[in-house]
């Protein structure tokens, strides 16, 4: 068989020749997206995203909700057909939701959002919903979700490991009332049970039982665009009980939203500033979001960088130093990997701390960092719950991907600093960041 050369392909990591000096247009957040997505899905009446990721991640969850019947439509608008400065400018997708059904195929690649957030979604429709993936995907937990439908009515077809494939077997409405999860594993259970739960019968209460609950600012992202299109929510942190979310019935409007740049997706670009000592200019950084990535200000900054929110986006400077950190990165898990490739290079070491989940995500992400920082030089160790870095002198060979976006970015930012980096299976950003060769290379001037 001929080998898969687009996967098995070494891509040379560009090494910083200097300080860098650039402005990336980073695109849409994947989380908001897919979220937007699936609530226009829901929704009583037809609504708009503007500027959404296109990514695969976000393709797979718009092909799922178009294979249960939802209409969605892409459009382009020039710059130049609105006003200056407008957010009309750019790719828009209309949604027009419809009665949802099966028999439907739903392919969820290795989103974790499509595979948790869509079960839900597929437990509403009058008809049979296949879902299958990656290998990987039959790797990632799904208990939560698969547990929490079948307690609430829902009839699933699964092998009994409380994973993928699975068939949900859609009546057409779904009872919904009070359910226990632990979703010590991932915040998408929550999520998931809460984005569909207006359109269930008695709405749902979500009582997590576990002793930890990853990624809390993603569940908060939830919430906050659930009350966006007019459903009622009650959260620990508004009066509730601890750990109990509750959602009303009750019909969900269309909206017009323009989705925020992903943040966590602007990391590799920020710790370019860092680690080249040099400044990046991140336009339509929102001034208040739910996004993790927004904790990047406090975290890059910690380590040895500065940054300001002006006008025309987040301006983040390095000092030309990189220092360790000790930080709890349990609400954002994602930015680990990111945030573990500047901590190899900065001048003491590190403890990344409370994101054990990460094995269980993309990848095993706590052993492939330690296994390809390792092969580089350097000397991480893996902890219970995370990781600890002491930077050592790194040198070049090639950085493993493991089929997972953010180890490609995080092997991308190690080799700014060290030559001769190269990068398996650069493809691998497009979940999330099709364009990365292309916006890294051109923050380089390259
Ligand atoms: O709800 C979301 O959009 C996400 C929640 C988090 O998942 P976990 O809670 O499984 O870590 C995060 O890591 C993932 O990238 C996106
Ligand atoms: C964990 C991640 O993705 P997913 O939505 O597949 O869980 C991620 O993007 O870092």
């Amino acid at each position: 068989m001929a080998p898969n050369t687009a996967s098995s392909a070494l891509w040379p990591a560009p090494h910083a020749s200097g300080a860098v000096d650039a402005t990336v247009h980073v695109p849409g957040s994947k989380s908001v997206t897919n979220r937007a997505l699936v609530l226009a899905a829901l929704a009583s009446e037809p609504g708009w995203l503007r500027r959404p990721l296109r990514s695969r991640d976000t393709l797979l969850m718009a092909d799922a909700l178009r294979a249960m019947g939802v209409e969605i439509e892409e459009t382009v608008s020039s710059s130049s057909s609105v006003a200056a400065g407008s957010d009309a400018a750019g790719e828009a997708w209309r949604v027009l939701p419809t009665g949802l059904h099966g028999p439907a195929r739903v392919d969820v690649g290795n989103a974790g959002t499509v595979m948790r957030f869509l079960p839900p979604v597929a437990a509403l429709a009058d008809g049979p919903v296949r879902f299958d993936g990656d290998p990987r995907s039959y790797e990632r937990p799904l208990h939560g979700v698969i547990d929490a439908l079948r307690a609430l009515g829902a009839r699933i077809d699964d092998d009994g490991r409380g994973a993928l494939p699975l068939t949900v077997h859609g009546g057409g409405a779904l009872d919904g009332g009070p359910v226990s999860i632990d979703a010590s594993s991932s915040s998408q259970f929550v999520s998931a049970l809460l984005l569909s739960a207006p359109r269930f019968n008695q709405g749902v209460e979500v009582r997590h039982t576990g002793a930890t609950l990853p990624s809390m600012p993603h569940i908060r992202m939830t919430v906050d665009m659930l009350r966006a299109v007019g459903a009622q929510v009650d959260t620990p942190e508004s009066g509730g009980e601890p750990n109990v979310w509750r959602v009303t019935p009750g019909a969900l409007l269309g909206r017009d939203l323009t989705i925020e740049p992903d943040l966590s997706n602007a990391q590799p670009f920020l710790a370019a500033a860092l680690v080249t000592g040099g400044k990046v200019l991140i336009p339509d950084w929102p001034e208040r979001t739910t996004q993790p990535g927004d904790r990047l200000r406090e975290i890059f900054t910690e380590m040895g960088g500065s940054c300001e929110l002006t006008e025309y986006g987040l301006v983040f400077t390095g000092s030309g130093a990189v220092h360790g950190i000790d930080v709890d990165l349990g609400d954002v898990g994602e930015l680990t990997p990111g945030i573990a490739a500047v901590a190899a290079l900065a001048d003491s070491p590190s403890t990344l701390r409370n994101v054990a989940h990460l094995r269980l995500h993309e990848t095993d992400r706590l052993a492939a960092l330690t296994k390809e920082i390792n092969e580089l030089g350097g000397d991480v160790t893996e902890t219970a719950d995370g990781l600890h870095i002491r930077p050592r002198p790194l040198h070049g060979g090639t950085f493993h991907t493991y089929e997972d976006h953010r180890m490609a970015t995080a092997g991308a930012i190690i080799g700014l600093a060290v030559e001769g980096v190269r990068i398996e299976n650069i493809a691998t950003t497009a979940k999330t960041l099709p364009d990365f060769p292309e916006l890294w290379t051109g923050m380089l001037g390259q």
